[in-house]
């Protein structure tokens, strides 16, 4: 502790620049007496300091390497503000060790230099204010911190372009009178020119000047170098895939001639003859026959992307029932298909049928199983109905290739709807009580799917917020249920092994899954993004409630819609059973799915009593 008040002191003394003491009576800073009651620091507990606010003070000196790494080296501080004093010199590139900070005050001083890189590494940053300085240079990559909500840097000598960030969620943001150029980025419609005016080379929206034709910056340079390198990537496998296809039709042909064998065509009906046709399920009333059954035929896959390179020559399983679209499997490979995103554990198609009756189609990769176990799993995932599960309509087995299709959701993800819409599309409407009701709805679902698919150990495995759709009546429904044996990232036991089911206990999936669904509910909390598997996102609120300031972590939206804070805590503390790093210790889900009831009831009650 003596070590600690001996920090802040030499901090003070360098930051004073000999023009203030520390010891003065205004300040109180001395070896003897408690730091948390120094002028400037407040505290939790006792040495817990959790803001240093040094403002207007009089403060003339400098900020170097040494006085910044004492604040970083005190994990305990979330707030560090210096502003309005005279302090000058540069802002030390020290702050990879300062994960812990949410706000950063340096405005109205006479710092001068760069802004360093390293402050982009501050995740959990929420205000950073450096305006009304003499910083010079580029601002570093800010967009890498996603829950940035004020970034001010006015009056400076900034050079090069507006960093990328995300203006959705910025609630205070200004660059004016800097020296920045190029082209301002999509403000999203949520700041106006005030904040980008006085800088004499940019241009664009909601600026008057527009852009002229002009070359390629350094940026977009490397960007057109990436794009470039991105599609002679995909050339070189499209080549690839051409001399494979060319190759196999070739050792056909030959082989044909060798067999004197029976043209394609007619291969093709002999093996269509003989096929074995059975009914996998009966269907529910309306269906077709198109959907009742499991056939085998040869077919390949058309569409402008890769898919269509697929050679599959076995059978297409078709388990649905709700077939009034009266589609047949052939039509699914010949309709267009386009790529909707690229994951850890595959790609996923939009397959078009004009028709609205849209089709999705996971093509997994990398995964250990076996064709009979596979289909298997998905024939158990088929039987075990809930409304709020997606049932595959059919899927793909082979050793080279597994499909799994579903109907298209045109209403988009949680994820979608949580860090992709803005005040007037969404944002604002995703409210708490919904939220609660999302929350509630997953929590039930999954704990249904835990229970009856138990013996067997299918857990969903890559519960996420992109993986939780909004079918047509906009009700929260779970998509790619056991498409994965697990996820590899919340049981070290079974770290990076996960691609192998042989290793996989079924314990671990279900506790994976509760894992990432108190990740679900952290998303659901603060609105922030989820980056490496969660992780960020969990010791980051744990770090905040530890020094008691729980109510930072929420979501402003839900603080200025004025949900209970009560039921929030209550709803979090939920998520931190969950994320438990112990997985024994995680509750299971139909336990958490009553806690989460129990907090939506309590929120109705209220409801009705206030009205
Ligand atoms: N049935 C569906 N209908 C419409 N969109 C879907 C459907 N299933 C998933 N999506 C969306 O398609 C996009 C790509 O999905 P994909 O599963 O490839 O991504 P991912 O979940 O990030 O990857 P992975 O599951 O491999 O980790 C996501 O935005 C997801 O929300």
């Amino acid at each position: 502790q003596d070590d600690v008040k001996q920090s802040l002191l030499d901090f003070f003394d360098e930051l004073s620049g000999g023009g203030v003491r520390p010891a003065d009576p205004d300040f109180g800073w001395n070896q003897t007496s408690d730091p948390c009651k120094w002028f400037g620091i407040d505290c939790t507990k006792q040495y817990d300091i959790k803001r240093i606010a040094l403002e207007g003070v009089g403060l003339a000196g400098t900020l170097d390497k040494v006085g910044m790494g004492i604040i970083c080296s005190i994990e305990s501080i979330l707030v560090l503000s210096v502003q309005n004093n005279s302090i000058g010199g540069g802002i030390p590139d020290v702050f990879s060790d300062c994960k812990h900070l949410t706000h950063l005050f340096f405005a109205r001083n006479k710092f001068s230099g760069e802004v360093p890189d390293s402050i982009s590494s501050l995740n959990n940053l929420k205000k950073l204010d450096i305006s009304n300085n003499n910083l010079s240079g580029e601002l570093p990559d800010l967009n890498k911190i996603s829950g940035l909500v004020m970034f001010l840097a006015e009056n400076n000598n900034l050079t090069g372009q507006i960093p990328d960030l995300d203006f959705v969620n910025l609630q205070q943001f200004n660059v004016s009178f800097n020296n920045l150029s190029g082209p301002v980025p999509d403000l999203d419609g949520r700041f106006d020119a005030s904040t980008v005016m006085g800088n004499s080379q940019l241009c664009g929206k909601p600026l008057q000047n527009k852009c002229p034709p002009s070359p390629p910056s350094k940026h977009s340079k490397s960007k057109n170098g990436e794009k470039i390198l991105m599609y002679l990537g995909y050339i070189l496998l499209a080549a690839v895939f051409v001399f494979f296809f060319l190759f196999v039709l070739l050792r056909r042909r030959k082989k044909n001639a060798e067999e004197k064998v029976t043209p394609l065509e007619n291969k093709k009906m002999e093996s269509l003859k003989e096929s074995k046709t059975k009914t996998t399920k009966a269907s529910t009333e309306g269906s077709s026959t198109d959907y009742k059954t499991t056939s085998k035929s040869e077919y390949s896959i058309h569409s402008p992307n890769d898919l269509s390179m697929s050679m599959v020559s076995q059978s297409l399983v078709i388990v649905t029932r709700s077939s009034e679209k009266g589609l047949k499997f052939e039509d699914l490979l010949k309709a267009p298909a386009e790529l909707l995103g690229r994951g850890r554990y595959g790609s996923l198609y939009k397959v078009m049928f004009g028709n609205g009756s849209d089709l999705a189609v996971k093509r997994i990769k990398d995964w250990v199983i076996s064709k009979e176990e596979f289909q298997t799993r998905m024939e158990k995932i088929d039987q075990t109905k809930h409304p709020n599960i997606m049932a595959p309509v059919a899927f793909y087995c082979s050793k080279e290739e597994k499909l799994v299709v579903y109907e298209f959701q045109p209403n988009g993800s949680l994820y979608k709807l949580l860090h992709c819409g803005n005040e007037a599309n969404g944002r604002s409407t995703f409210d708490w009580g919904s939220r609660l009701s999302v929350a509630s709805t997953i929590a039930e679902a999954v704990a249904y799917m835990h229970n009856e698919l138990n013996e067997e150990g299918i857990g969903h495995g890559n519960l996420k917020s992109s993986n939780i759709m909004f079918n047509s009546n906009m009700e929260a429904c779970i998509s790619e249920y056991g498409l994965m044996p697990m996820d590899d990232t919340s049981t070290s036991s079974v770290h990076h092994v996960a691609m192998d089911q042989s290793r996989v206990q079924p314990t671990d999936t279900f506790k994976s899954d509760v894992y990432k669904f108190g990740v679900i509910l952290l998303e659901l909390l603060t609105g922030k993004l989820v980056q490496n598997n969660g992780f960020d996102l969990a010791r980051w609120v744990h770090s905040v409630v530890r020094e008691e300031w729980t109510v930072e972590v929420f979501d402003k939206g839900l603080i200025m819609e004025g949900a209970s804070e009560e039921r929030m805590v209550n709803l979090l503390q939920v998520a931190l059973k969950c994320i438990n790093p112990s997985a024994a210790a995680r509750p299971p889900m139909n336990q958490v799915a009553n806690m989460i009831n129990t907090i939506r009831e309590e929120e109705e009650r209220s409801i009705v009593s206030e009205a």
